[in-house]
């Protein structure tokens, strides 16, 4: 569907002169207290939900004008995805924000009086780098966290997807507290020049050569950041994979977005037995998504622009292996063919860097061992990974080898609900988001405690001169007595079975209580029902 009737504005990057202060803006709205208000976030996020439904025809017009991006992908992905997330925490803001009290078996009875609790308090002032291929949901995400957790952001969208940075940059200056939320686009420069700003957490999504770069810059300044890179994510198709549903699933992760997904698979380590009836599959899979082929579908998105395709046709025209589907192009348009590669070697171009696009490896394995070994190899900690075998395999293979996230059975599921955490592991990322991860990655955990001034007799151990009786005494009040030998046996004496007596079955004294409430009121229940 073209957007003809809605105006977007000509891409202009931010004034460099001009970001010190907009930083500087955001920390002093930061220090205003403001934000603190849970009514005040409240308002921020109703106004953010409406500027995205408001925005719509823009925000639609833009993704399929910077990346050909259907409006079906548009909506889900990008769009509907964000207004769920804001629903979502404004449903449940209260209770992330309430402070979390403190009690046993953390707090030890003698604690009780202290009115230990944890605080949840923003980071305060945070800058949002976003990537391309998701270039509303990728920035907007976390950036509904940010408000959720009381922060005040800063976001600076990709400038390979202009005309969804144009509209961004309108839809939140004129929507919501303009000091508390600004938008910087450009690219480098720009954001180089915010790096040089000092933030409270900055939270970075795209490649882990420029992930390299901000946590570098960050470190000079003990800034902690979030990382969402990228990774070489395998999928392992075993012989007892039902082989049509694994190739329309993985195919699936392949052509959404035109491929441009950091979760989806680079390579497909396929039992060698089967992987010709795969490709069988892989193909008919194809002309189902495809039935005129996917440069003339509406559905299929495009490479975001030459520097991207030009590096896939790279990794095409170097590889040493065997292309058994697709292989079409058409720079003019920026097309690139869903495409499989038949490889056989680690070193191949189509194994050697992450795709971001539509191409993808097969490569043959004689074993699980060695398809593990090969994925371990290319990649130890992908961003996520996808096993289609038997439970007894797909278990083995969730065991034996890590991942940001991972489906079983399917492509990249686990990331398809806005509500459960995301993220990556090892080089493939570094923290989580969505849903309550969102809110908790904003937010700094503050343990307060509030000894009461009456109690001060009884605080008296700690002064000096030290009295080790008094010491002795605190132990008995406070420590519990170890239950297992030097051998790290549990030890199950006398004192053990008569604890597991007297608390009925369990080993601490809270649950005992309830258990002999329950047993008493049982006992005289009967005893009231037989007229006794
Ligand atoms: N883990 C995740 O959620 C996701 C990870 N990615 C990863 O991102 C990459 C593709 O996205 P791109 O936008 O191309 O990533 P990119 O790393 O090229 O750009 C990301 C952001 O960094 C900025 N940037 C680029 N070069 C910079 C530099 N030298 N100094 C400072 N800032 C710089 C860009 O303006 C952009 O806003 C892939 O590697 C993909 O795996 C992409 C989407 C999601
Ligand atoms: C409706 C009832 C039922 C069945 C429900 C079913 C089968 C629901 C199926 C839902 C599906 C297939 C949803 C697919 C959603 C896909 C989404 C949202 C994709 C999102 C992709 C994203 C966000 C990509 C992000 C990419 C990133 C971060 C990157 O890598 O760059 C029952 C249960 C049968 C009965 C009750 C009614």
């Amino acid at each position: 569907m073209e957007y003809t009737n809605v105006s977007i504005p000509a891409f202009e990057p931010t004034p460099l002169e001009t970001i010190p202060a907009i930083a500087s803006a955001a920390r002093g709205a930061f220090r205003s207290h403001r934000t603190k208000s849970l009514q005040w976030r409240q308002v921020q996020l109703r106004k953010f939900y409406w500027a995205v439904e408001d925005y719509k025809p823009q925000l639609l017009a833009a993704l399929q004008k910077d990346l050909h991006k259907s409006t079906f992908e548009s909506l889900l992905t990008e769009i509907d995805w964000l207004k769920k997330d804001c629903i979502f925490m404004l449903d449940h803001l209260e209770s992330f924000a309430k402070d979390e009290k403190l009690g046993s078996p953390a707090v030890p009875a003698v604690y009780s009086i202290m009115k230990m609790r944890v605080r949840k308090d923003p980071v305060g002032t945070v800058l949002i780098i976003g990537p391309y291929n998701f270039p509303v949901q990728l920035l907007l995400a976390p950036f509904i966290g940010a408000i959720g957790a009381g922060c005040t952001a800063v976001v600076k969208p990709s400038e390979l997807t202009p005309a969804c940075a144009m509209v961004i940059k309108e839809m939140i200056e004129k929507r919501l507290d303009n000091d508390a939320f600004a938008v910087v686009n450009g690219g480098i420069p720009e954001t180089t020049a915010l790096m040089n700003e000092k933030w409270d957490k900055v939270f970075f999504t795209g490649s882990a050569t420029v992930g390299k770069i901000i946590a570098r810059k960050a470190a000079e300044t003990l800034t902690p950041v979030v990382l969402e890179l990228g990774g070489k994510n395998p999928a392992f198709v075993t012989k007892k994979a039902n082989l049509a549903l694994a190739a329309r699933r993985l195919l699936w992760g392949k052509t959404l977005n035109a491929g441009q997904v950091c979760l989806s698979q680079n390579y497909i380590l396929v039992d060698k037995d089967v992987v010709t009836t795969f490709i069988e599959h892989l193909k008919q899979a194809y002309r189902e998504m495809f039935p005129n082929g996917a440069k003339a579908s509406p559905d299929f998105a495009r490479v975001v622009n030459q520097r991207h395709f030009f590096r896939l046709k790279k990794m095409l025209d170097d590889t040493k292996g065997k292309i058994v589907m697709g292989g079409a192009m058409d720079e003019s348009e920026l097309f690139i063919e869903p495409t499989a590669v038949l490889v056989n070697s680690v070193n191949d171009s189509m194994m050697q860097e992450e795709s971001f696009g539509p191409i993808f490896s097969i490569y043959p394995v004689n074993s699980l061992d060695e398809a593990l070994n090969i994925a371990n190899l290319v990649h130890r900690t992908p961003l996520s990974l996808f096993s289609f075998g038997s439970k007894a395999e797909n278990e083995r293979i969730l065991n034996e080898m890590t991942s940001g996230g991972a489906t079983v059975n399917d492509s990249y599921f686990h990331a398809t609900l806005n509500t459960v955490p995301f993220g990556g592991v090892g080089d493939s990322g570094w923290g989580a988001y969505r849903g309550k991860a969102s809110f908790d990655c904003f937010t700094h955990f503050r343990t307060i405690a509030e000894p009461p001034s009456w109690a001060e007799s009884l605080m008296r151990v700690r002064y000096m001169p030290y009295d080790l009786s008094r010491l002795s005494m605190l132990s008995r009040l406070m420590d519990k007595k170890p239950n297992f030998d030097r051998n790290g046996q549990v030890i199950k004496g006398l004192g053990y079975w008569m604890s597991m007596i007297l608390c009925l079955g369990g080993t601490g004294a809270k649950g005992a209580l309830v258990r002999w409430a329950v047993i008493l009121a049982a006992h005289y229940l009967y005893r009231i029902r037989a007229g006794q």
